[in-house]
């Protein structure tokens, strides 16, 4: 995601300024558009459904359709998340994260469908329903955090009740017993200069909870930290997410942020839901071949029938599984064996691949190549030993085999 607007300074939740664009609206009204399900985001919002009646209290979480359009490019998202949830959006660059957490935000106004959170309506377009973001229950945390440079940690904090009327000695007990419980009590009193990334971030995530949200956004939370940093810190903001009662989305092009922070994820490419489900469901059945370079599987895709998988004119891969119709096969790249010469076994795959690309990580080799023939393109994981040995290099061109009981085969 492309870093903080400066423009919105301090996010929505904490009363600063927001730069809406719209005057606020009563919030009030309560959901139509009750079809709203966690669904894969395609298809038009049906809108003026009935009006379910809810108010705050009934129909707890966030039930968002969010359509926006940007000059050609169109975000067409479905999402639902109870309290308690943590939800990751994950995508390429250019998915449209940034421009879904905008928009829940209410930075970037919905061109259709809704956002409901705890049964309250903070947008609805059909309806002229908007909320403007500094009345909404949200609270942002920034790439960069965008703490204000001039003022303590502890009046950064404060900041947020300040501006939802609370006193000035009220405000700051309660910034300081957030810091205190972020670990941050020795650093009330320090400007965001003297703070490490770790603890700014920790200062944001206080600044952010001081409004009591509903709805949390976190815009890529570890990307400002360098890599050692990062370890401690992902630790860290999962517990304090855990403890987090009501929704919290994130949005980050990193896997292992997602896949560490989150309960759920959906994946979003070209403005849409590709994939959502628990990290684990994501990383055992990818289905797309973005999500399968992300869990550093080899994907493909193709008509089943028994244990053979056609996935070329001329291809089959056979699996462990028995299955019939479309359907992915997938296995990681430690799977794969490279040969000079065919293997002999019947219970491998195998196929002529020609060697495209060579990168070492530590004592194992990630090889990229592409499949001869009707062969089909992969990549293998070797050891530095076995490629010294086999004489592998660029251009190589070599036997790849797959035994059928590492591949997996599941519905497409
Ligand atoms: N102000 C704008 N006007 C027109 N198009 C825009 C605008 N902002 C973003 N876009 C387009 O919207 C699409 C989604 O952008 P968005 O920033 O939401 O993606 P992203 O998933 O957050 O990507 P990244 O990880 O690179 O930040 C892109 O195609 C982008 O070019």
């Amino acid at each position: 995601m492309s870093g903080g607007d400066p423009g919105t300074e301090a996010g929505t939740g904490t009363g600063a300024g927001t730069g809406a664009r719209d005057g606020g609206v009563s919030g009030t009204e309560a959901g139509a558009d009750a079809g709203a399900g966690p669904d894969t985001g395609a298809g038009p919002d049906t809108g003026a459904g009935p009006d379910t009646g809810a108010g705050p209290g009934a129909d707890l979480g966030l039930d968002a359709h969010l359509v926006v359009d940007r000059g050609d490019f169109r975000l067409d998202v479905r999402l639902s998340v109870a309290p308690g949830e943590v939800l990751a959006l994950l995508g390429p660059n250019g998915a449209g994260k940034t421009t879904s957490l905008r928009a829940l935000a209410g930075l970037t106004g919905l061109t259709q469908g809704h956002l409901r959170l705890d049964g309250q309506v903070l947008e609805q377009p059909e309806r002229r329903v908007r909320i403007a973001p500094e009345r909404r229950p949200v609270g942002v945390i920034f790439q960069d955090y965008l703490l204000f440079p001039h003022l303590s940690a502890l009046d950064n904090v404060a900041f947020g009740p300040r501006c939802h009327g609370a006193g000035r000695s009220e405000a700051r007990a309660l910034a300081a017993d957030l810091l205190d419980r972020m670990g941050l009590a020795a650093h009330a009193h320090a400007k965001p200069r003297r703070l490490s990334g770790g603890q700014a971030q920790r200062v944001a995530l206080a600044r952010a909870l001081a409004t009591a949200p509903r709805l949390l956004l976190l815009d890529e939370p570890l990307a400002a930290l360098d890599a050692g940093a990062r370890l401690d810190v992902r630790a860290e903001l999962r517990r304090h997410l855990a403890a987090f009662e009501a929704v919290a989305v994130l949005v980050t092009h990193d896997p292992l942020d997602a896949m560490v922070l989150a309960d759920r994820l959906v994946v979003v490419e070209n403005g849409t839901v590709v994939q959502q489900g628990t990290p684990v469901e994501i990383a055992r059945h990818p289905r797309t071949d973005y999500i399968a370079r992300l869990v550093g599987l080899n994907l493909y895709r193709g008509e089943a029938e028994g244990h053979q998988v056609r996935v070329g004119p001329e291809f089959v891969l056979t699996g462990s599984e028995e299955l019939a119709g479309p359907a992915f096969v997938a296995f990681p790249p430690s799977a794969v064996t490279l040969h000079r010469d065919r293997p002999e076994s019947s219970a491998r795959n195998a196929w002529r691949a020609r060697i495209t690309g060579m990168e070492s990580h530590g004592a194992q080799f990630r090889i990229a190549l592409a499949g001869a023939e009707d062969g089909l393109p992969l990549a293998a994981d070797l050891t530095a030993p076995a490629v010294a040995e086999l004489d592998l290099r660029e251009g190589t061109e070599v036997w790849a085999s797959v035994k059928a009981a590492q591949t997996h085969a599941y519905p497409a």
